[in-house]
């Protein structure tokens, strides 16, 4: 093994671990399943830094072994939300390497929703309703307190009344026109921390339902006027939310015109874009 000794550099940091394990799960009772089909990354901090320095692998718990780990505990797991099952990788990985200092889990869960047959749930079908993912990740240094992030992704939204936008700064590049009625499509992406282990299942669902109603009900001045609004209900709605993170493109529809064709357009017929888009994100927390 060539040794690097010279001295001249030094790892910051470094982790590694397994990203994109998926995993689905289904929970077989009389009659009825359910499902659940989450994507984990697993990561490791640690003694690893002999492994980049002169390639000695002897701390090095393989990524494969951590992927064969979500799939071992996930067998016998009890863990109905996935805060829960990252606290059990967590504590499994632990407690076998104690060259490990600190383990983030991340995970992903896809929208399966149960059919809907004849008016009634289906036992043993489901639908993917959207693309939209909830998200959780858990961290835990060895000698620290739990760290717990939840979240969701690409939940695609779009409102067609009470959205403008106008006042605005204008130069000679400026060529928007000011809008008291314009449609909104977005894809939302929050994450948000709580102070402690919670109310994990309940509380996800109280957060992203305020985040829906004030999207829909918000008199939008921007984008980032509602996403303020939808950070600011989260955190009035779930004290144990201590900051939000939001980030929310404006897929812009833009309005077609149809004068050329002797028609008029009242505000009824858009092109849906999806590049260039705007980008908006905040982070709000208690003061
Ligand atoms: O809600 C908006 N915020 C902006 O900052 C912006 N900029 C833009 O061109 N359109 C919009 N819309």
């Amino acid at each position: 093994m060539a040794e690097l000794t010279d001295a001249k550099f030094e790892i910051v940091a470094n982790r590694y671990g397994k990203s994109k394990v998926r995993l689905l799960k289904v929970t077989r009772a009389e009659g009825r399943s359910d499902v659940h089909e989450w994507t984990v990354q697993v990561l490791l901090r640690g003694d690893f830094e002999t492994a980049h320095t002169v390639g000695d692998n002897s701390k090095i718990v393989t990524t494969d072994t951590m992927k064969n780990t979500v799939y071992s505990l996930a067998r016998w797991s009890s863990a109905t939300t996935m805060e829960e099952f990252a606290e059990e990788l967590i504590e499994h990985l632990l407690r076998r390497n104690e060259q490990v200092s600190s383990v983030r889990v991340h995970i992903e869960a896809a929208l399966w929703k149960r059919l809907t047959v004849d008016g009634k749930e289906h036992p043993d079908t489901f639908m993917r309703g959207s693309n939209e993912v909830q998200t959780a990740t858990v961290e835990q240094a060895r000698a620290g307190e739990k760290k717990f992030i939840a979240g969701f992704a690409n939940l695609q939204l779009l409102k067609t009344a009470n959205s403008a936008f106008s006042g605005f700064q204008r130069d000679e590049l400026t060529t928007l026109p000011e809008t008291r009625d314009r449609v909104f499509g977005t894809a939302v992406d929050a994450k948000w921390t709580y102070s402690g282990p919670v109310e994990f299942a309940a509380m996800r669902k109280a957060a992203r339902e305020v985040m829906l109603k004030v999207f829909a009900d918000h008199m939008s001045e921007s984008v980032q006027h509602t996403l303020y609004a939808m950070a600011d209900a989260a955190l009035e709605a779930v004290a144990e939310i201590t900051e939000i993170e939001l980030a929310m493109p404006n897929k812009h529809c833009l309005l077609v015109d149809l004068s050329k064709f002797g028609q008029d357009n009242p505000n009824q017929i858009f092109v849906p874009t999806d590049e260039p888009h705007g980008y908006i994100e905040a982070r709000v927390r208690r003061k």
